[in-house]
């Protein structure tokens, strides 16, 4: 058995400053806000891959929470984190306070996401993306990275992030990588954490919601029939959103490729997926 390669572990800048300029390019960047599982695992694999130096960064960003979200109660795991960016090779993890990601308290200056972060997620969390784009924004800055993996279990958010690195001429290559779910077909999500074991049956909804859009015949409109009426009867789940877009997220096609978002709540806790569906 090899051992396995204990990441360099920093918190400030300096610290990252300092291994950033010696690292080997490409360097490739991991963003999460750790409680790490193995949706994070390939995006890590898939950073390894290509790169070869692999910064993981683990914040939870408080920009990116309102005020009556989960902030104070997301799992902070740094140790389990560790041992899974070992486990994948990572090179570097940046695991920073808040303090040290603004050191003057909440940034005046943020990052617009423009139309496309006021619909779906943006529309249920006011200032979402505000938070996200501008807390990614920073830490490309300080990881100065040639590739960038995120997750199409946030599709949203991989769209965003394209369309800031364009807008802003940032320098840098994003690589979308598909959800990786259970074996029973729930997207792994760190908030699956907080579900008991009757909710997380519940939470299965949002997979069979997905398979009942992708199989019902017609336009979007059936499709998102289709997948709300799952939805409608799974017991203790509140249906936030399920709507078809084009797979750019603009309105929905009338034929051909396209996706299907869902949002929903089950008890307290607030769960996403998407999927694609062909009109
Ligand atoms: N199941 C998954 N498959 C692929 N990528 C994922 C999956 N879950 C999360 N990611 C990606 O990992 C990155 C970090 O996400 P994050 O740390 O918020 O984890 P999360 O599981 O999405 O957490 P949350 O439960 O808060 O939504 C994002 O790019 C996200 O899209
Ligand atoms: C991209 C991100 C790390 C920014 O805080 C977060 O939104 C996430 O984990 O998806
Ligand atoms: N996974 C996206 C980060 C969030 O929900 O806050």
């Amino acid at each position: 058995m090899t051992a396995l390669r204990t990441p360099t572990v920093v918190t400030d800048r300096e610290a990252l400053a300092r291994v950033r300029d010696r690292a080997d390019r490409p360097v490739a960047v991991v963003m999460t806000m750790g409680a790490l599982h193995d949706g994070h695992a390939a995006l890590l694999r898939q950073a390894r891959a290509r790169a070869a130096t692999v910064i993981a960064t683990v914040f939870v960003n408080p920009l990116q929470f309102g005020p009556n979200e989960d902030f104070d109660r997301y799992p902070r795991t740094l140790e389990g984190d560790l041992e899974i960016c070992a486990r994948e090779e990572v090179d570097v993890v940046f695991a920073p306070t808040p303090a040290v990601m603004y050191p003057d308290g909440q940034p005046n200056t943020r990052v617009n996401p423009g139309p496309l972060g006021e619909i779906l997620e943006g529309a249920s969390r006011p200032g979402f993306f505000h938070g996200v784009l501008t807390v990614v924004l920073k830490l490309i800055n300080l990881t100065r990275p040639d590739v960038v993996f995120f997750g199409e279990k946030d599709y949203q958010q991989v769209a965003l992030v394209r369309q800031m690195v364009r807008d802003l001429d940032l320098d840098i290559e994003v690589v979308g990588v598909p959800t990786v779910r259970e074996p029973d077909g729930l997207a792994l999500s760190s908030r699956n954490r907080y579900l008991s074991d009757s909710e997380r049956t519940t939470a299965l909804a949002l997979a069979a919601a997905l398979r009942a859009g992708a199989a019902a015949p017609g336009g979007a409109a059936a499709v998102e029939e289709a997948a709300r009426s799952v939805l409608e009867q799974a017991d203790g789940l509140e249906l936030d959103y399920g709507v078809v877009t084009a797979p750019d997220l603009g309105p929905a096609p009338a034929s051909g490729p396209a996706r299907l978002l869902l949002a929903a709540k089950v008890g307290t806790t607030r769960l996403i997926d998407n999927g694609p569906v062909t009109l």
